[in-house]
């Protein structure tokens, strides 16, 4: 059966669409951030509601030093933008990086001589030893997805020469680069559903996402959306537009996922009980909470307008954007729609979804073991530098500026998207070198007194008073911080 469209949505489900978008009470926010703050050990802060105009900020329960670490905290979703997959293997799940270190070398060297070998005259521009004829990108992959050890061997069985190759070599663990054991990293977990598009650490955090999301999103045999052609078109959609609506695809599916396992709980606690629509929605919105305590604007009103474009412009540039989530929407649809869970397909929810990420995402970036490899070769000392230059030399060389690209992407923090913003902030979001998993870091800038309200900058606060005004237009507020009203 067909998903319906989003006239029918909206106008069927006005009622549990405008529950969804409710802005939680004070109480209910309050009480959700107690129990968050608690179930994750972050006792040294507090969220509060302020007043109607701010909505909700983070304070400090304990005084802090300067430099002091304020939080470390998990992401709720998240995701690794998609051109930087090839630049670095994580697990989908936490983001640390897996396979080897040869692994990571081998599928950069890979990438970079397709690149070479497409160039635009035809001709392959890198003529080292490391240079390979095949292509990084996997076409029966949804995701366009990228080598690994389980799919270079698939091909090698068609293709005999390319097992001569020193990048191949690497993938699949056929050259032991020197001193790399000291650098050891989980080994490649593959997919549950058998898709070959996302990899992980471990058997636990490849059943953690399959659980949360990933299950209805896969593209493998075992997965449970209703139509994987669709849902490769979606990803396809996204990848050659906005990354974003990969992100607000984990929040619907994770969404439909725990509400249909609270209701399967509460079928087994109470099985003479006679379900009805409304015991549904009320798992819908409980599956929903996280996701409703997010502060939230409609993404097509909220988008910055693009600096080469004018006010005359803007109604246009607005509509586009709509008709771009729209047709996200309509494909996602495809793949995954319930008619149960269908208020959750509304393009109001849609676009607030991903007008959420807009407003309170944070970058994701976990730093590059290859980086620490080359540094640790570099730092040796005598015959045992030259040997092992010997093999890593010609790696760096071929690798270029690009050989310590970290993992980047885009994730969403409960606690850290409730800090507001201010023009001399007391902390800031900054990786410390200890820090190489994907939480989020925030350290103080100063010395904090207990109480005091924790603010961060959304822009750069050097900037001059008209400039700071008018890229927080943007946010929808005027900032009214000590710096801003001394300055106006
Ligand atoms: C990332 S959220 C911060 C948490 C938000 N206050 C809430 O209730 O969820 C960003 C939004 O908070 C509000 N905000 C942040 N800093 C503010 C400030 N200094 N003054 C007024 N509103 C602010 C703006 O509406 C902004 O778009």
């Amino acid at each position: 059966m067909e998903a319906p469209n989003h006239e029918f949505i909206d106008q069927m489900h006005a009622e549990t669409i405008s529950r969804l978008l409710l802005e939680p009470s004070p109480d209910a926010m309050q009480a959700y951030y107690s129990k968050l703050t608690k179930a994750h050990n972050y006792s040294d802060v507090e969220v509060r509601y302020i007043n109607s105009r701010i909505g909700k900020g983070v304070f400090a329960s304990k005084s802090y030093e300067s430099n002091e670490l304020i939080l470390k905290e998990h992401m709720l979703v998240g995701a690794q933008h998609t051109q930087n997959k090839t630049d670095a293997l994580v697990c989908s799940f936490c983001f640390c990086f897996i396979g080897s270190i040869e692994l990571q070398i081998g599928r950069k060297l890979l990438f970079l001589s397709d690149k070479n070998s497409q160039s635009s005259d035809g001709h392959v521009e890198d003529s080292t030893e490391i240079e390979s004829m095949t292509h990084i990108t996997d076409l029966n992959s949804c995701a366009g997805n990228l080598k690994t050890p389980r799919n270079i061997d698939k091909e090698k069985g068609s293709n005999e020469d390319l097992s001569s190759n020193a990048a191949e070599s690497l993938i699949n663990g056929n050259i032991q680069l020197p001193f790399s054991s000291l650098f050891s990293l989980p080994a490649v977990v593959f997919c549950i559903g058998g898709c070959e598009d996302e990899f992980f650490c471990s058997e636990k955090c490849a059943k953690a996402a399959w659980e949360s999301y990933h299950s209805l999103l896969c593209s493998g045999p075992k997965s449970l959306c209703k139509d994987k052609d669709f849902l490769c078109k979606f990803i396809h959609h996204a990848n050659e537009t906005n990354d974003i609506f990969l992100v607000a695809a984990k929040v619907i599916s994770s969404t439909i996922l725990k509400a249909s396992s609270l209701e399967q709980l509460k079928h087994k606690n109470d099985p003479k009980k006679c379900y009805t629509s409304e015991d549904c929605i009320n798992c819908l919105l409980e599956a929903w909470e996280p996701f409703s305590m997010g502060f939230k604007r409609l993404w097509w009103d909220s988008i910055a307008l693009p600096i080469d474009l004018g006010a005359d412009d803007e109604i246009g540039f607005r509509n586009e954007i709509k008709e771009l989530a729209s047709h996200s929407l309509k494909l996602l649809k495809g793949a995954i729609f319930e008619e149960k869970y269908a208020p959750l397909f509304s393009l109001q929810v849609y676009g607030h979804v991903i007008g959420m990420f807009e407003l309170n995402n944070l970058d994701l970036v976990v730093a590059s073991p290859v980086e620490d490899y080359f540094i640790y070769i570099d730092e040796l000392d005598g015959k045992e530098k030259v040997e092992a230059e010997k093999f890593t030399r010609p790696l760096l060389d071929a690798l270029g500026d690009d050989y310590n690209v970290p993992c980047e992407g885009t994730a969403f923090f409960p606690v850290q998207s409730c800090a507001n913003h201010s023009c001399v902030p007391n902390m800031k979001a900054f990786k410390r070198d200890e820090d190489k998993d994907g939480q989020a870091v925030l350290l103080a800038t100063r010395p904090i007194q207990f109480g005091e309200e924790l603010t961060i900058s959304y822009i750069d606060e050097d900037a001059s008073w008209e400039e700071r005004k008018a890229l927080l237009k943007d946010y929808g507020f005027i900032c009214m911080c000590p710096k801003c009203i001394k300055e106006s």
